[in-house]
């Protein structure tokens, strides 16, 4: 092991990198409270503010996966579709298996110039995370129950809302709704053979309902929904403590940009052409379980430097004050103020870690598994 990669992988580097994630994630979030009494005199611009602090955030974790860890992400894609990728609004559908695919989709929402405004369906739980679910407010992302009864009217009306929003978006939907397990795979299954449908290897049963609300309330506005599939070479399954820790992996995205006219209006309908896709998306998988490749041809999407550039400046900002209060406690400080910033450091680690281990698949919700639907 080189000196670099010995350095990447010492804790002391994971925890400066953790404070200047929360300290610079809290100051934007206090700066996002600041936007409020703009939304009610100039609710898009009030947006665009909030798209640009939020990349702030965001960027954080692209420029750790690009920069830091040095995966490469690759995209196999049609060349004539590649213009269109960032200059519209577009349903990215993704398969939902690795523990940093969201960081991986941030980092191609980064090359397409959508990362700030890029929305998403999630579980409402991680509205309650510090940094990022507190950003997630303002960026007005979509959050669920994954209870349908409840969800159907909140999820609907917040997709209403983003129809006039300012930025070109990318809405991302893991329409598998959970982490791909082995007992969470087995029960989908058996849903499908009672529902009649053919079974896939690669992927949960989609549930369907999402989709088609989704489809449904942002017609007009979002063009395209691209079908994403992404796996990593090497038969990997990195994880965020990998990434932290500087290993590099190399991902393979396959996207499929489908005109949303294509897709039908009714619900069963709707459900169906869904089911069907992804049948097509589980040979994708297969395909590339096989050959090592997705199809078509690889389009080169470059790194920018601007997350790297963003997390200079965000380290700067808030070590600076940090070394100088440090310096000021060895050398003026009481024993209780050493203690009590001990306390305070080791605290910040602990919600760190555990925001860590909302990523972690084995830490994951019930949600899928047997008789618990929606645990
Ligand atoms: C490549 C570029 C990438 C670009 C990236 C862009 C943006 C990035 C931005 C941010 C990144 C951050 C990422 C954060 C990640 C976190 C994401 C999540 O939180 S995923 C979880 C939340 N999302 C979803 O759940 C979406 C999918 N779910 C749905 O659509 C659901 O329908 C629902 C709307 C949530 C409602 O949930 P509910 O449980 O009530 O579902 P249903 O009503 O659909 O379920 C009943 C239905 O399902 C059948 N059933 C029962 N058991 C199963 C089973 N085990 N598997 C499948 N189906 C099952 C049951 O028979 C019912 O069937 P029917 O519909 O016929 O009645
Ligand atoms: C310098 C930059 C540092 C960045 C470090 C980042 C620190 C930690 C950040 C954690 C951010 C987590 C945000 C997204 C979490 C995604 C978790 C996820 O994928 O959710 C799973 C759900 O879909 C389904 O849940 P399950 O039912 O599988 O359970």
């Amino acid at each position: 092991m080189g000196l670099v990669e010995l350095l990447k992988s010492h804790i002391l580097c994971h925890l400066i990198i953790g404070y200047v994630f929360l300290a610079s994630g809290l100051l934007v979030n206090l700066l996002q409270l600041c936007t409020l009494p703009l939304w009610w005199f100039n609710k898009q611009l009030a947006r665009t503010v909030n798209c640009r602090l939020g990349y702030c955030i965001s960027s954080q974790g692209v420029a750790l996966l690009d920069w830091w860890s040095g995966t490469k992400c690759t995209l196999y894609t049609d060349p004539k579709d590649y213009p269109m990728y960032g200059k519209e609004n577009g349903i990215v559908v993704l398969n939902h298996n690795f523990e940093v695919d969201f960081l991986c989709g941030w980092s191609f929402c980064e090359r397409f110039g959508v990362l700030g405004s890029s929305k998403v369906l999630v579980k409402k739980e991680l509205a309650y995370m510090p940094v990022i679910g507190w950003m997630w407010y303002f960026l007005e992302i979509v959050f669920c129950k994954r209870k349908w009864e409840e969800d159907r009217i909140a999820v609907a009306q917040s997709l209403k809302r983003l129809r006039d929003y300012p930025e070109n978006f990318w809405f991302l939907l893991f329409c598998e709704g959970t982490r791909f397990t082995a007992q969470k795979h087995q029960i989908s299954m058996e849903v499908a053979e009672k529902k009649g449908l053919p079974k896939l290897k690669h992927h949960l049963l989609p549930r369907t309902k999402g989709f088609w609300v989704t489809v449904q309330n942002l017609r007009g506005s979002v063009v395209a929904v691209y079908d994403s599939v992404l796996n990593f070479r090497n038969n990997e399954t990195p994880t965020l403590l990998g990434i932290l820790s500087g290993k590099k992996y190399h991902a393979d995205l396959y996207v499929r940009r489908i005109p949303l006219e294509s897709i039908p209006e009714g619900e069963a309908e709707c459900a169906a052409w869904l089911h069907k896709l992804y049948q097509e998306k589980d040979n994708f998988q297969e395909e590339y379980i096989q050959t090592g490749r997705f199809p078509g041809p690889i389009v080169s999407s470059p790194q920018r430097p601007w997350p790297l550039v963003n997390w200079l400046c965000w380290s700067v900002l808030v070590l600076y004050p940090l070394g100088v209060f440090l310096v000021s406690l060895v050398s003026t400080g009481s024993t209780l103020s050493i203690l009590v910033s001990v306390a305070f450091c080791s605290a910040a680690s602990l919600v760190f870690r555990w925001m860590i281990g909302q990523t972690e698949i084995s830490r994951g919700s019930g949600y899928g598994n047997k008789g618990n639907n929606n645990g």
